[in-house]
């Protein structure tokens, strides 16, 4: 019987950013936040800096890097967006562990689907060599819908791992058979890549109550990246407390 895999928690800054942007005013701090994430145990940190810089700012890029590369440096820094030119020099100038590549229009509220691997694989193909040509790591977002044929289209990219979008899975809070249902897509499509030799990185909408059963259904989940919930836990419990409440339900023993 393999051991299930160590799922690493890598903390999204973004909902912070776009506290801090509410006013002219350096507070809440990104850094600050973040510092106290990685110290409570956290893996990483993730930004997704979009193009009209709603919350997390091109200028805070550089100082996330310091504070992993000074401060934490067993940290990874995790950067996600689409990939314009622009956004890959963005990532070139900072150097992060892993990108994380999502299909998301600008004008997009959030992130709310994966790639559409049949038609994007052109597109992805050099990106994805341009950026491991670097020693970057790259997760490319994805739908966990059960569909394992689109998947082998992912893994032709020569793509490191795949994010499985979890945001149908987050909306069922309120509906134990439909998150059941979505928990089984899941892990079809977790199995298909991992057969593919993809890696598992998931996120969107994840909670300390709804990451037990996902790691339960996907046992070889690297990572998770995580900011709403977390953020709003970190409002009731601080963010040294949260982290280490998400580190649990990850199944770290702390
Ligand atoms: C890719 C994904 O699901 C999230 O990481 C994304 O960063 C959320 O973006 P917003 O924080 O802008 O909603
Ligand atoms: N890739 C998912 C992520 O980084 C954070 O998503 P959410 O927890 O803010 O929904």
């Amino acid at each position: 019987m393999t051991q299930p895999a160590i799922t690493k928690l890598s903390v999204n800054l973004n909902a912070i950013a776009q506290l801090r942007n509410r006013r002219d005013l350096p507070w809440p701090s990104v850094t600050g936040l973040g510092a106290l994430a990685l110290g409570a145990g956290a893996h990483g940190l993730t930004v997704h800096p979009r193009p009209d810089e709603r919350h997390i700012r091109r200028s805070d890029l550089p100082e996330i890097r310091a504070l992993i590369d000074d401060d934490f440096p067993q940290a990874e820094f995790n950067i996600e967006g689409y990939p314009t030119e622009a956004f890959l020099e963005l990532v070139e100038a900072n150097q992060p562990e892993q990108v994380t590549l999502v299909p998301d229009d600008p004008a997009q509220a959030t992130s709310d689907h994966g790639w559409d691997f049949r038609r994007d694989g052109a597109l992805l193909k050099p990106v994805v060599a341009r950026l491991k040509k670097q020693g970057i790591r790259v997760s490319l977002f994805a739908d966990g819908d059960g569909d394992a044929e689109v998947l082998a289209a992912a893994a032709e990219t020569g793509a490191d791992r795949v994010e499985f979008y979890t945001g149908p899975y987050g909306a069922c809070y309120d509906d134990p058979k439909a998150a059941s249902a979505a928990l089984e897509k899941l892990q079809a499509s977790a199995e298909a890549a991992n057969g593919l030799g993809l890696g598992i990185n998931s996120g969107h909408d994840l909670t300390v109550a709804n990451l037990p059963g996902l790691k339960q259904h996907i046992p070889n989940l690297l990572e998770v990246s995580i900011g709403h919930g977390l953020t709003a836990d970190a409002l009731q419990y601080g963010m040294t407390e949260t982290v280490r409440r998400f580190l649990r339900a990850c199944g770290h023993d702390v």
